[in-house]
């Protein structure tokens, strides 16, 4: 079956720019999420970096317009049934995501695939709770999701071949690249990549270093973009933790164990970029390291 229109449920940074990659693909898309303000905030985000590479001749306004003109918004979940393909993007918890699997499943039409771009839990749990196991997958993109190249597939214990074949697909004609990951806690890249941001926040917790010393040291002595605070902030402090504690319990070992200080920052609703203040605080010009 050839995938024409997609719904993305979430219109937070991951689904806004799922939404916005898509739209530029030429799929039609149709967001949502649970408030108004989330989907008018997630429409803002995806108009302001479409001109974003309109200013940097990444594509031309008649692109940007033709994408804005095939995002359609609602906030009735139902309204996903006439898709061909859903991506899932709502807050890594996982009885919010078979919440709404189990409300939006009796709406899909009898092919369409069923994806979920969550960082780190289990493929084959999530999909064990809707009706098409064979027809669900692990769809995970890297934020900011219309710069990077990677999507990660990710199939579950029952996901068959036509639908990992369908996915593959979308993801070139997304001109993106795929890797392929198996089903085991965080997949491939979270795997790697939060262990070291967790250990980030312990060399901060044990006073081996500040805010600014582990991101620079970081930056400047391994070349990374951002330093791993940084990019913790970035990701969503909250999301961290979700994958840290996904990794502790799935595979049992304290080496997982999430920093205390990590957990004392998302009990603030210190949560990163998103709530202005976590590592770093974004309320004035420039952000300012919090320690
Ligand atoms: C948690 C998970 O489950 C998985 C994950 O996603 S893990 C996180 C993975 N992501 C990363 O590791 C990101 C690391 N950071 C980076 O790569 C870079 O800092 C960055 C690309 C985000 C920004 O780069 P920068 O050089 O500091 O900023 P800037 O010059 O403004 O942007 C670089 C390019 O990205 C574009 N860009 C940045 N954000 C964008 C967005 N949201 N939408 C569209 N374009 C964007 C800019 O227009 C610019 O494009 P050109 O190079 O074509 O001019
Ligand atoms: N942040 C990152 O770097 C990456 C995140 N991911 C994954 O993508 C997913 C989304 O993350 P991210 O975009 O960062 O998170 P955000 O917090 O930015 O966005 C989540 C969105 O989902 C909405 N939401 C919550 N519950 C529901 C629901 N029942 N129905 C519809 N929408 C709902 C939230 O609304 P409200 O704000 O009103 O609660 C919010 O708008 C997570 O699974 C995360 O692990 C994957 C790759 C990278």
């Amino acid at each position: 079956m050839e995938i024409e229109t997609v719904g993305v449920v979430g219109a937070g940074q991951m689904g806004n720019g799922i939404a916005h990659v898509f739209a530029l693909a030429g799929y039609g898309v149709l967001l949502t999420d649970i408030s108004q303000e989330s989907l008018d905030r997630g429409r803002q985000v995806i108009e302001r970096n479409l001109d974003r590479q309109v200013s940097r001749e990444k594509i031309s306004a008649e692109d940007r317009d033709a994408a804005l003109a095939r995002i359609r918004t609602t906030l009735t979940l139902s309204d996903l049934g006439q898709t061909d393909l859903v991506i899932e993007a709502a807050t890594e918890r996982e009885t919010v995501k078979t919440a709404i699997f189990e409300d939006l499943v009796p709406h899909l039409k009898p092919n369409t695939i069923l994806t979920s771009n969550t960082s780190s839990i289990s493929i084959t749990r999530l999909a064990s709770r809707t009706d098409r196991p064979e027809k669900f997958m692990g769809f995970h993109f890297m934020n900011p999701v219309p710069v990077m190249q990677l999507v990660e597939l990710i199939r579950g214990i029952a996901t068959d071949q036509e639908t990992f074949d369908a996915m593959h697909r979308v993801v070139e004609r997304l001109g993106k690249t795929a890797a392929t990951a198996e089903d085991f806690p965080a997949f491939i890249v979270n795997r790697i990549l939060m262990p070291m941001i967790n250990e980030a926040v312990y060399t901060l917790y044990e006073g081996v270093g500040n805010v600014s010393s582990i991101d620079s040291a970081m930056k400047l002595g391994t070349n990374h973009p951002m330093g791993p605070l940084e990019l913790a902030d970035f990701i969503g402090l909250d999301t961290c933790l979700a994958i840290m504690n996904v990794l502790h319990d799935g595979l049992a070992d304290t080496k997982y164990r999430p920093c205390p200080l990590l957990t004392k920052y998302v009990e603030a609703g210190w949560l990163g970029r998103k709530t202005k203040r976590g590592f770093y605080d974004y309320r004035g010009e420039t952000p300012v390291p919090t320690r």
